[in-house]
């Protein structure tokens, strides 16, 4: 745990994080599109396939909505370091994923991405770190997305005074408030495979982060074996969203929640259940092997498709 003394308010607001660069092609998007199981059960899919090849003779592939969150990714491989507070990386995992799309993404760019702290609590067992990466795209200049990454670090609590934990947070609270899961029945429910080395694939697309790939790290962060990034379950569900709600159009896709609430090793079934209302697609994800919700959250849309 972090020393008490060593926790300054003031000088955690007042850290400035570093501007990251991130540069993507379409090799790099049709990779992450495989890496979250596009066109996994099918190789010509006819929702998917414009993400890993030039269908019909298409200009460029597509990409898919929550690569947006590769390039928040972009900006912290190295790790942030934040004044006064201790972690084991190794006990590090991914809490939540908040990402709000300003336009569809050029099938390659150049990204400056701005980073700032949107939040930071102590939780007592964990300190919870919130990370705002603002990504515009270098030509235009254009706002392109925002990314909230919330990263729970085990064992790093305590850092605040234990009368009053310290809870930091410059957004409101309703904007990635967990997502009450109704007790009616799905509005569509879709099955997917996530096979035994997708987390091998998946991490091609900059994740390298030994958790998700070596059985001795692993271990020491707790699993049996490597687990399932996040990001690539996130990437799954929302997936599944596209197909099932907005029949395959993605451009439609204006925000995304997701709060992951159990690890998923690879080789598993993810069931994703989602319901509507109005604007808004409230989905859980369970592992049907555990029978365990492994997310949930929402996804926004502009308007819904006209075949709903
Ligand atoms: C300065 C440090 C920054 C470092 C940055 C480095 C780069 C980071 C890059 C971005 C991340 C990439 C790394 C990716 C890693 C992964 O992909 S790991 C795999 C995906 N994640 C998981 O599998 C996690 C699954 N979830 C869990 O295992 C559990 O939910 C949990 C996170 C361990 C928490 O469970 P538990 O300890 O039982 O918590 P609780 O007792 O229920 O709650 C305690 C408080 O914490 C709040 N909380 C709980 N879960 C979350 C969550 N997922 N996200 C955010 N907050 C959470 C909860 O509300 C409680 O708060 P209070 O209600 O106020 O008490």
């Amino acid at each position: 745990m972090a020393e008490r003394s060593q926790f300054d308010h003031d000088r955690v607001l007042a850290h400035k994080f570093p501007e990251s660069t991130y540069v993507y092609t379409e090799r790099d998007a049709a990779i992450y599109a495989l890496g979250v199981g596009a066109c996994g059960r099918d190789a010509i899919d006819a929702d998917e396939l414009k993400y890993v090849y030039h269908e019909n003779g298409q200009q460029s592939i597509q990409v898919l909505p929550t690569f947006a969150a590769l390039l928040s990714l972009g900006s912290m491989t190295n790790g942030i370091d934040l004044p006064g507070l201790q972690y084991d990386p190794r006990l590090l995992l991914h809490g939540q994923q908040y990402i709000e799309l300003y336009r569809p993404f050029p099938s390659s760019a150049s990204i400056q991405n701005k980073v700032s702290l949107a939040g930071l609590h102590d939780k007592g067992k964990a300190a919870i770190v919130e990370i705002e990466t603002k990504s515009y795209e270098k030509e235009s200049g254009e706002l392109l997305c925002m990314n909230r990454s919330t990263i729970f670090l085990r064992g790093a609590g305590g850092f605040s005074n234990s009368t009053r934990p310290y809870s930091y947070s410059n957004y409101p609270n309703n904007q990635v408030a967990a997502a009450k899961i109704p007790k009616s029945q799905p509005f569509a429910v879709f099955e997917d495979l996530i096979q035994p080395s997708q987390a091998l694939l998946y991490r091609l697309s900059g994740d390298y982060n030994p958790l998700h790939s070596d059985p001795m790290i692993a271990k020491v962060a707790g699993f049996s074996c490597p687990i399932l990034h996040g990001l690539c379950t996130l990437g799954f569900a929302v997936r599944a969203i596209i197909k099932c709600i907005c029949r395959g159009d993605a451009t439609i896709v204006k925000n995304i929640f997701g709060r992951f609430l159990l690890h998923v090793y690879p080789g598993e079934t993810l069931i994703t259940e989602m319901w509507l209302d109005g604007l808004r697609v409230i989905y859980q994800a369970k592992v049907k092997e555990r029978n365990r919700a492994v997310l949930s959250g929402f996804v926004g849309l502009h308007h819904l498709t006209s075949s709903l």
